[in-house]
């Protein structure tokens, strides 16, 4: 198939006491292979719950309630990620070998007491039948290939020796060693500076370009999508508002919130002097979701229809959707 991964209906919901809160509503995504997926939105809007969900890693507290997550594995098998037992042995099989991750804080997935090479050389091993000698060996030239200096050397060092930047390659290195098809980067350069955000973003571009590989790049960073995703999720309250590729979507953005966001957040070729917009009002409390479009309240173009009815998705052009009643007329997604 062209996509990966494709996800379809995705439910998700937390149990927090008595509740039980609807956080993912009816997403569905397509991951293609060789290209760049952003998904945007703002804090606690349900991204990484979106992709947590797909890779069926949830917290005790969520459960996926519906929907399938299909992905091809190397051997060209579909499996349904959300179908396996959490914790399971086919998908930590999965996890880790053919899905790499990498997360926003590497001082947190770094273990402080082992060397990287260690921590490099468990996921190896983990998912390989290989010696400890090849492992290592497979970790340095890892190491070599995302440019940290004298691999070999550094291969025995401790995460506090390296700075953010050099500990963000690590966790790469980590999430790339078993070849995975597929890279989850959630927030993977808000902790650093912009020289080194632009390097590891040009290590995810070679990823892509050079070894053909799918990455879903979860990011506030609008610029960043521009400049390189290939297709763009927008995320509002639990579910994808506009979807599409990147360059219709920021050309022609149709949803008031897509819109909104890309006002508020600077874009590269922008004028200096150009104000940048906040989008008024906050978002609702997940709790008390009844009906109707949940950015209605935010909206300068709602009406009472937005309130009392679900919103369909409709179709604008090609793959790009937006869920949206001024739409109406389009047809349906
Ligand atoms: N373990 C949990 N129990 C209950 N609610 C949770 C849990 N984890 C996340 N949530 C809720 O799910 C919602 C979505 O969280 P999520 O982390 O996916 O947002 P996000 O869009 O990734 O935000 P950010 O950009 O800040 O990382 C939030 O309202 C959050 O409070």
């Amino acid at each position: 198939m062209e996509n990966l991964l494709e996800a379809r209906n995705l439910c998700t919901e937390f149990k927090v006491g008595k509740d039980s809160i609807k956080i993912v509503k009816d997403v569905s995504f397509d991951v293609k292979k060789g290209k760049i997926l952003s998904i945007v939105g703002e804090s606690g809007c349900g991204k990484s719950v979106t992709v947590h969900s797909m890779i069926n890693l949830l917290p005790k507290a969520g459960r996926v309630a519906n929907g399938t997550s299909m992905f091809e594995t190397s051997n060209g098998e579909k499996v349904d990620l959300v179908n396996l037992k959490p914790y399971s042995k086919e998908i930590r099989a999965l996890r880790g070998k053919e899905i790499g991750m990498i997360f926003q804080d590497p001082m947190q997935s770094l273990n402080p007491v082992y060397t990287i090479g260690n921590q490099i050389m468990e996921n190896i091993l983990q998912h390989n039948k290989v010696s400890k000698k090849d492992a290592e060996e497979i970790g340095i030239e890892m190491l070599k290939k995302l440019g940290i200096p004298e691999p070999k050397k550094r291969f025995h060092d401790f995460p506090h020796q390296f700075s953010g930047g050099m500990k963000q390659r690590v966790m790469i290195a980590i999430a790339m060693v078993n070849n995975p098809n597929l890279l989850i980067a959630d927030e993977p350069t808000t902790a650093l500076d912009v020289t080194i955000q632009a390097q590891i973003m040009d290590l995810m571009k070679g990823m892509r370009d050079e070894y053909g590989k799918s990455v879903i790049l979860i990011t506030h960073n609008m610029g960043l999508v521009a400049e390189v995703a290939n297709q763009v999720a927008v995320m509002y309250m639990g579910r994808i508002i506009e979807y599409g590729d990147v360059k219709d979507v920021f050309e022609n953005p149709m949803h008031p919130y897509t819109r909104a966001l890309l006002k508020s957040v600077p874009v590269p070729g922008m004028a200096k002097n150009q104000k940048l917009a906040t989008i008024p009002g906050e978002t609702p409390d997940p709790k008390k979701y009844k009906i109707g479009c949940e950015f209605a309240n935010r909206c300068s173009f709602a009406k009472e229809e937005c309130k009392n009815q679900d919103i369909p998705t409709y179709v604008i052009d090609g793959t790009h959707i937006a869920k949206c009643i001024l739409l109406k007329g389009n047809k349906e997604a």
